[in-house]
């Protein structure tokens, strides 16, 4: 919590403005920043100064690990945050490859579970990585990545969190993820609580302890329009203590997660936090 704090306090401190030609607003952005989350001793990075709808978070990352490409089926996991930039996005609704309503077109997963080769055919990273890891192997390129800029005109956004990089030492499992655009307010609550997720899950399932997720961030910004919240409110506010996660330990496999999970197998307890901020969103 500390850390995601001190971010933002540098950015409301050092940031300097930058005009964003997708959105049309303008963000106070700096660059690089280094966060780590403590998985190995349950040190979950949920905000406190205000109040996190982390199971929203959750919904997203096991999105992204079933290769869902739709909106609709994001809300039936239990989260709406993809609705806008599948249905509000001009730019999106004019691309010819949108597919109707809430297609999101290949994007996170839906190129992660099926990442197309120039040779032909698809390669699954995802299933290969938990193949690997559960063979006690990590051939140091153990990557999970979204990134393929032949595909960004097939796709509502670019994906901001775009790769992680799973690490064995000895019986020890950890994760660096690198992000190449975050919006600080909103999409980092989210992103701090699915890199500890992805670390903690993929340790469970592949059955080994987990250490360390160093999550590497590049632009950090914050939008015009959410700078007085955060430096008005949320900025002024004491941190609580940081809550615990606790996940179902009955999901065992790469197959539990695409079948039956739902957010019902994850929990927090002694969750304090201040009250709610609503952060204006740019689509
Ligand atoms: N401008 C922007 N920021 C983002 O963080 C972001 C995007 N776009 N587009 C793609 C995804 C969607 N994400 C989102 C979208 C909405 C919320 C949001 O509205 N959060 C509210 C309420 C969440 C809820 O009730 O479930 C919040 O207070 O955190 C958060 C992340 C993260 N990403
Ligand atoms: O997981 C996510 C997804 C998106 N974001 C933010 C970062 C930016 O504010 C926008 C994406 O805009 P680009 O013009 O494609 O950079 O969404 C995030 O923080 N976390």
């Amino acid at each position: 919590m500390k850390q995601y704090l001190d971010l933002c306090k540098r950015i409301v401190d050092e940031g300097q403005w930058v005009n964003n030609a997708r959105t049309n607003k303008k963000c106070l952005t700096v660059i690089n920043a280094d966060l780590t989350y403590d998985v190995g001793n349950n040190q979950f990075p949920l905000v406190t100064t205000r109040k996190s709808f982390w199971k929203s978070a959750i919904a997203e990352i096991l999105g992204y690990l079933r290769g869902y490409q739709n909106a609709a089926d994001f809300r039936a996991l239990g989260t709406k945050t993809w609705d806008a930039n599948a249905n509000d996005n001009q730019a999106w609704l004019n691309n010819p490859n949108r597919k109707g309503q809430d297609d999101m077109g290949l994007i996170y997963g839906a190129l992660g579970r099926a990442f197309p080769k120039p040779s032909g055919g698809h390669v699954d990273l995802l299933k290969q990585i938990v193949e690997d890891l559960s063979n006690g192997i990590d051939n140091r390129g153990e990557i999970l990545t979204f990134y393929h800029p032949g595909a960004f005109d097939l796709g509502c956004l670019r994906p901001c969190m775009y790769e992680h990089h799973f690490s064995l030492l000895g019986d020890t499992l950890y994760l660096n993820s690198t992000q190449r655009s975050c919006d600080v307010p909103l999409g980092l609550n989210f992103n701090m609580v699915q890199v500890y997720v992805l670390l903690a899950l993929m340790a469970q399932i592949t059955g080994h302890k987990p250490g360390k997720a160093y999550h590497k961030i590049v632009n950090a910004h914050i939008y015009e329009d959410q700078l007085a919240p955060m430096r008005d409110i949320q900025l002024t506010r004491e941190p609580f203590d940081s809550p615990k996660l606790i996940i179902n330990p009955e999901i065992k496999s790469l197959k539990d997660i695409e079948t039956w999970v739902t957010l019902d197998d994850f929990s927090v307890e002694d969750y304090q936090h201040h009250d709610a901020i609503q952060y204006p969103f740019a689509v």
